[in-house]
C-alpha cells in the first residue's frame, strides 16, 4: 500500500486541499454534518477545482472526504445541500444572495480535462451522490459507502447530471427507482449497478484511490483528455462538440499547416500550405 506525503496546496475552512505526485485531492471537511455543502464550500470546490485543472503538474483530482464524525464516527462523503442554509430560492451564503451553484462544480468536473475520481469513504446522498456520478470514476468503501437519493425527499431534483446522466449509467428503471424511492445502497449494489468502479476495503480506500490515480498518469495526456471529451460528448450536445472539438483545433494548431497559416498572415502574404491531403 503507497501512502502519499501530501502536501497541503491551500487552507480552507471546509474542504481541504492537497496535492502529491501529479495528483490533487480535494476532500470535504464538515464531517460532523455528513459533509453537506454551503455556498462556503462550493466556493472552495470551485478554486481547488480549477487550480487543479489549470496545474500543468495535476493529471488526476480525487474528490474525497475527511471524517468520521467527531460526534458518532460516521463516515460519509457527502449529502448534499446545507439544508440549514437553504433558502426560498438556493443556499444563502454571507452575502445573502441564494445559489445552486454546486452545479458550476459539477460543470467544472465534467469540462475539466484531466480525470477526477470520487472517492466515497461513506454516505453520497442527494446532492452528494451528484457529485460521484459526475465524476469520471467512482471507487467506495466495502464497509461505510451508502449510496441515497433523497432529492424527491426535500422538493430538490437535479434534472441534469445527477440524474439524465445516472440514468444512462445503471439504466432508465434503476435511475428512477433510485430517485423515485430514495433507498439505501451498498457499496456492492452501486457495483452491481454500475455507477461505482470498485468496491474497497475502508482502509485501503485512500491508497488504491492513489494507485488508480498513479496508473492513470503513466497514460497519454492527450488521449486522457481526448478520451474523457469523446465519452462526454454524446451526453452534452452542442457544449460537448464544442469542447471535444476546441482540442481538435488545439492538435491542429501544432501542424505546419497551422503554422503557415499563422505566419502568412502576419507576414501579409498568401498561405503556402503544404500540399499533403493525407489519405
Ligand atoms: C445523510 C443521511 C442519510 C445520514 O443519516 P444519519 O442518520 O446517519 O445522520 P443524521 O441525519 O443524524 O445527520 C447527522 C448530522 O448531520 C446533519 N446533516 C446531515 N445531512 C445534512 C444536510 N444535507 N444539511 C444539513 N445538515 C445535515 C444532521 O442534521 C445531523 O446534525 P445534528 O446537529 O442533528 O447532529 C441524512 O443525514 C440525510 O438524509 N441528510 C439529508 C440529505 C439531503 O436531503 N440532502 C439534500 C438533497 S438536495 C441537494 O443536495 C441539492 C443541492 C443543490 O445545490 C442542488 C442544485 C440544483 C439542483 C439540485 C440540487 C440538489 O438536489
Amino acid at each position: 500500500m503507497i501512502q502519499p506525503e501530501w502536501k497541503t496546496a491551500k487552507e480552507y475552512e471546509d474542504i481541504t486541499y492537497q496535492k502529491c505526485n501529479g495528483v490533487a485531492r480535494i476532500a470535504f471537511n464538515r464531517p460532523n454534518v455528513r459533509n453537506a455543502f454551503r455556498p462556503k464550500t462550493t466556493k472552495e470546490l470551485y478554486e481547488a477545482f480549477y487550480d487543479a485543472g489549470e496545474d500543468v503538474n495535476i493529471g488526476v483530482v480525487l474528490l474525497s472526504a475527511e471524517g468520521p464524525s467527531t460526534k458518532d464516527g460516521v463516515y460519509s462523503f457527502c449529502s448534499g445541500g446545507d439544508q440549514k442554509a437553504r433558502g426560498h430560492q438556493g443556499y444563502v451564503g454571507d452575502d445573502g444572495y441564494h445559489r445552486l451553484n454546486i452545479l458550476e462544480v459539477q460543470r467544472l468536473i465534467r469540462f475539466m480535462p484531466k480525470a477526477v475520481i470520487a472517492v466515497v469513504p461513506g454516505w453520497a446522498v442527494g446532492g452528494g451522490h451528484s457529485l460521484h456520478v459526475v465524476c469520471d470514476l467512482t471507487l467506495a468503501s466495502k464497509e461505510h459507502a451508502i449510496f441515497k437519493q433523497t432529492d424527491a425527499d426535500v422538493t430538490s431534483f437535479d434534472g441534469g447530471y445527477g440524474s439524465a446522466y445516472l440514468a444512462k449509467m445503471v439504466g432508465q428503471k434503476r435511475a428512477r427507482e433510485i430517485f423515485f424511492l430514495g433507498r439505501n445502497y451498498s457499496a456492492q449494489e452501486a457495483y452491481d449497478m454500475g455507477m461505482v468502479n470498485a468496491v474497497i476495503p475502508h482502509d485501503e480506500l485512500e491508497s488504491t484511490a492513489y494507485e488508480w490515480a498513479q496508473e492513470i498518469l503513466e497514460k497519454s495526456p492527450t488521449s486522457i483528455r481526448m478520451l474523457k471529451f469523446a465519452m462526454n460528448l454524446t451526453d452534452d450536445g452542442m457544449v460537448g462538440q464544442q469542447v471535444f472539438a476546441g482540442e481538435a483545433t488545439r492538435l491542429a494548431y501544432m501542424t505546419d499547416e497551422a503554422k503557415e497559416g499563422r505566419d502568412a498572415f502576419l507576414e501579409k502574404r498568401k498561405p503556402n500550405f503544404p500540399k499533403k491531403w493525407i489519405p
